[in-house]
């Protein structure tokens, strides 16, 4: 395995004790004891509920935050411990776009870019070459000379990118990057920022709490509440077999189907006569996407499959699909030992009849 471009070692932030909420009694824990390491050239998406302490954790991997225990390494430097020399060349590596972009509105869209190059000592004579090659990675080649006003929220958040890009970061934060624009713009961010991932292999470490930024862009994703990370790994593991229930109401709606209705107002906790049909979600990923296991069960066992909704998508480049089928109740337990032999994951939702 590769050394992580950021590790998270058991930090915790304590902040004095805010409105009587507390979380051991004393201070305010917005982080407690987080181990979490972000994969070099990876996207990994942290994933919060309002006041999780995603910021927080983010916050700690430039220095804005510094933990109150335990350690954030990033490409190898302990920025808890960095001296403000050490920080500000930690900062250069650490590049950080914002949910309200933060640009300045006094200068145009190239001068906004410029900023971080000007305050970095960068030759004036580079500055200009490198600006123009930023805005054209962005697609903002038309808008050079216009001010932040006569943007669009996309076109700003794409200066927000060219400049978290100036100083050629190894890695990007993203703090809610896509959450004041609309789905489709959202859609155009985002690809924008699986692009820069690939073609720089840059490591991107986002924080949304959008499940379908996590299905649209991370490999990887972890699951932050009240300060504690309770679910972390690759998206589609974590996706096609939630442990935790925060991450399983998170995915609601977010991947699969649901139950279609006809049926959901019908299903039992047990299959009442000969006749009653298992109601199962099967999911699958990765290469067992497009095997027929279906077909297979009726084919091979005689088991005839009743589809009643199902999706195929793509989570962190993988296929994951997701099926809800009706069973006979009678064949179900030979049924679900066939499909898990072959990779597939079930579960019972209830039964009908
Ligand atoms: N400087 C501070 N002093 C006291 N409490 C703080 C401070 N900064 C953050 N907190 C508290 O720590 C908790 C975590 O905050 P954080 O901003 O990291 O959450 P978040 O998951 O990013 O939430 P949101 O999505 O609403 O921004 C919150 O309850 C917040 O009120």
């Amino acid at each position: 395995m590769a050394e992580p471009a950021i590790s998270f070692q058991g930090v915790t932030r304590r902040y004095p004790q805010k409105d009587g909420a507390t979380r051991d009694g004393g201070d305010f824990l917005a982080l407690q004891d987080v181990w979490l390491d972000v994969p070099q050239g990876a996207v990994t998406g942290v994933i919060g509920r309002s006041g999780a302490g995603k910021s927080t954790l983010l916050r700690m991997v430039n220095g804005l935050e510094r933990p109150s225990a335990g350690k954030v390494i990033v490409n190898d430097r302990d920025v808890g411990a960095a001296s403000d020399a050490q920080l500000r060349a930690i900062r250069r590596e650490v590049g950080m776009i914002f949910q309200h972009f933060n640009l300045l509105a006094s200068r145009t869209v190239a001068e906004n870019i410029a900023l971080p190059l000007e305050i970095a000592g960068e030759a004036p004579a580079r500055i200009a070459p490198r600006v123009a090659e930023l805005i054209e990675r962005v697609g903002l080649g038309a808008q050079a000379n216009r001010y932040p006003a006569e943007l669009s929220g996309g076109q700003k958040q794409r200066v927000g990118i060219a400049r978290a890009l100036a100083t050629g970061p190894r890695v990007l934060l993203s703090d809610e990057a896509t959450s004041a624009l609309d789905p489709d713009t959202t859609r155009q961010v985002l690809a924008l920022l699986q692009d820069i991932n690939r073609d720089l292999g840059l490591t991107i470490l986002l924080i949304t709490h959008e499940m379908g930024v996590v299905r649209d862009i991370c490999s990887h994703v972890a699951v932050i509440e009240a300060g504690r990370i309770v679910e972390a790994g690759e998206t589609y593991t974590v996706f096609s077999r939630p442990a935790h229930a925060t991450t399983r109401s998170f995915l609601q709606g977010v991947t699969g189907v649901a139950v279609p209705h006809f049926i959901a107002g019908q299903l039992g906790d047990t299959p009442q006569g000969i006749k009653a049909e298992a109601v199962v979600q099967v999911t699958f990923t990765g290469r067992h996407a497009t095997d027929p296991m279906l077909a297979r069960l009726t084919a091979e066992r005689g088991v005839s499959v009743n589809i009643l909704a199902g999706a195929i998508e793509e989570i962190g480049d993988q296929p994951f699909g997701s099926l809800i089928v009706g069973l006979p109740a009678g064949r179900l337990d030979e049924s679900r030992r066939f499909l898990e032999y072959h990779g597939l994951m079930t579960e019972v939702l209830g039964y009908v009849g």
